[in-house]
């Protein structure tokens, strides 16, 4: 059975929903971007290291996935706090922003180990949004462990105006491309068992 690299409930959700059976573990790696690393390298890295930090405990295909919001070819993660958040959320305020996230399966073989990768941008325009309207959001808790301090698929669904392309890659999967590279690994989906909980 496949292994999520994730300790985000959002993804484990987006697997279940589309039929995946998979069993969780995952491990702490540095998310430390490097001098100049392009986004779009940063988020797949990320996405590959999360995956490829489980091959020494099993056989079994791992995925391992990275989400980060782009504006100004700044990368914002996590908020710290709730001044981080409030920046954050300043920042975004009528404006459009990228959302990249970034998928990686990787095995071990006995011919080395296997990594593929995808990576997908959605393009996002938030609402002008006031100060009030800010600290009202920050206080429901939601922007605490989302990256850019928000989250669409919850109170945060607000704040946004309307998207370009993949509305899962927003929330921390891009379900189709998921899809697609589980297939060419012959990963399984639409399994009955897996998607009991969000049917
Ligand atoms: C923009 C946005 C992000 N997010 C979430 C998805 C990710 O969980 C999080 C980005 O952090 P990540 O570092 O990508 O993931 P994570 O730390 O939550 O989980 P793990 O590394 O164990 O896989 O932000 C939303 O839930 N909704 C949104 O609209």
């Amino acid at each position: 059975m496949m292994c999520l690299a994730s300790r985000s409930p959002r993804r484990a959700q987006l697997l279940r929903q589309i039929g995946v059976p998979f069993w969780v573990s995952a491990a702490d790696i540095d998310e430390t971007p490097r001098a100049n690393e392009s986004p779009a390298v940063y988020v797949e890295r990320m996405a590959r290291e999360k995956a490829q930090a489980l091959l020494a405990s099993t056989n079994e295909v791992v995925l391992g996935a990275d989400t980060s919001v782009i504006i100004d070819g700044q990368i914002l993660g996590k908020p710290v706090d709730e001044q981080h958040a409030m920046d954050m959320l300043k920042l975004l305020s009528g404006r459009s922003h990228q959302v990249i996230s970034a998928v990686a399966l990787a095995q071990r073989g006995p011919d080395g180990d296997r990594c593929e990768t995808v990576v997908v941008m959605t393009d996002v325009q938030f609402a002008a949004l006031s100060d009030a309207q800010i600290r009202n959001y920050i206080a429901t808790g939601e922007p605490n462990d989302k990256a850019g301090a928000y989250g669409i698929q919850g109170l945060g669904a607000v704040l946004v105006e309307s998207i370009q392309g993949s509305h899962s890659n927003v929330v921390g999967l891009p379900l189709y491309e998921t899809a697609q590279l589980l297939e060419r690994w012959q990963v399984p989906l639409w399994q009955p068992s897996a998607s009991q909980e969000t049917a």
